[in-house]
């Protein structure tokens, strides 16, 4: 793989770089997994990054997130339109098109949205939308504009991936709750690990899904949420120890409900950028069976992005 370059635009002050020659995972990924949550980041040159966004990150283009596809064995992606371009889906949209079909994308839409621009991203590969309530990264969206798109989509058969701080769940709760649709949580709904999995706030989490069937959740991301690693570097067979509890609880009570994801090129991450093949070696922790394995990288993907195949 080739090295993450700056492009046009003048990189956030310590932004991390995803790594470089990344290993090889010792663990084999199942015929057929789905990476389901990475981004591509510009490259600013061709697809700019948009004026509104809250950091300006390395380029990760399409052709670098497929060589790393490659590498770590998965035969899929789902292309997660990152903050850094807004709700102007043309690197996520483009980099969907030159999959050759192995990727579906989820964009960010405003409510000005024609339906003819909605069914342009169908074409391209696109079955979701993200709102994101992380107030670092996106400035306040009213709920009744999210509302309303999320009827617009359902129509089409899409999702709505949310994506917020466990912190604000409360909060949410009664929108999350009435989304029309089949609702995909990135990371877990970001768990404070040191509480502790039988804390009262991983506790609302599991509830949130026990009640709402249409409710899924990516176990991914345990290079943002570990405080005590140890990180996924130098080999470590057993990185981010302290998320491994949350990961296997959540995949363990909802296996029909779990997706998997990179998330490269990892943005924002403060202390240290994973490697990519140890990353994947931590997926047999927290869904130890092979069951558990297919269910969570291959069969809920399919059912969700690639119906027709599943
Ligand atoms: O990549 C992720 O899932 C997490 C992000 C970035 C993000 O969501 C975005 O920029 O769209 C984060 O926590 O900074």
């Amino acid at each position: 793989m080739s090295t993450p370059t700056t492009g046009d635009f003048t990189k956030t002050p310590g932004w991390l770089d995803w790594y470089s020659g990344p290993s090889r995972p010792r663990f084999q990924l199942p015929a057929g997994a789905v990476d389901a949550h990475c981004h591509v980041f510009g490259p600013g040159a061709e697809f700019p990054y948009a004026p509104e966004r809250k950091y300006t990150p390395c380029d990760a283009s399409k052709q670098q997130l497929f060589a790393l596809r490659d590498h770590l064995g998965f035969a899929r992606n789902v292309i997660v339109q990152a903050t850094c371009h807004g709700a102007d889906n043309r690197a996520m949209v483009d980099a969907c098109l030159a999959s050759g079909g192995r990727a579906r994308g989820v964009a960010t839409v405003r409510r000005s949205i024609t339906d003819d621009e909605l069914h342009q991203l169908h074409a391209a590969g696109v079955r979701g939308v993200r709102f994101n309530f992380v107030k670092r990264l996106v400035d306040f969206t009213p709920k009744d504009e999210l509302m309303e798109i999320a009827g617009r989509i359902a129509q089409l058969g899409w999702h709505v991936v949310i994506y917020f701080e466990a912190v604000d769940l409360p909060e949410l709760w009664d929108f999350f709750t009435a989304l029309p649709t089949t609702v995909v949580v990135d990371h877990m709904g970001r768990p404070d690990v040191r509480q502790g999995v039988e804390s009262a706030e991983f506790a609302l989490f599991l509830k949130f899904m026990r009640e709402h069937p249409n409710v899924w959740s990516k176990v991914s991301c345990p290079e943002r949420l570990s405080v005590t690693g140890p990180h996924a570097l130098h080999g470590e067979q057993a990185a981010y120890r302290d998320v491994v509890p949350f990961a296997r609880r959540v995949v363990e009570e909802f296996p029909d409900r779990v997706l998997w994801g990179t998330d490269w090129p990892h943005p924002n991450l403060k202390d240290h950028m994973p490697d990519d093949g140890l990353l994947v070696d931590f997926i047999p922790h927290i869904a130890p069976t092979a069951e558990l394995q297919r269910k969570l990288l291959v069969d809920n993907p399919m059912r969700l992005y690639w119906p027709q195949e599943a």
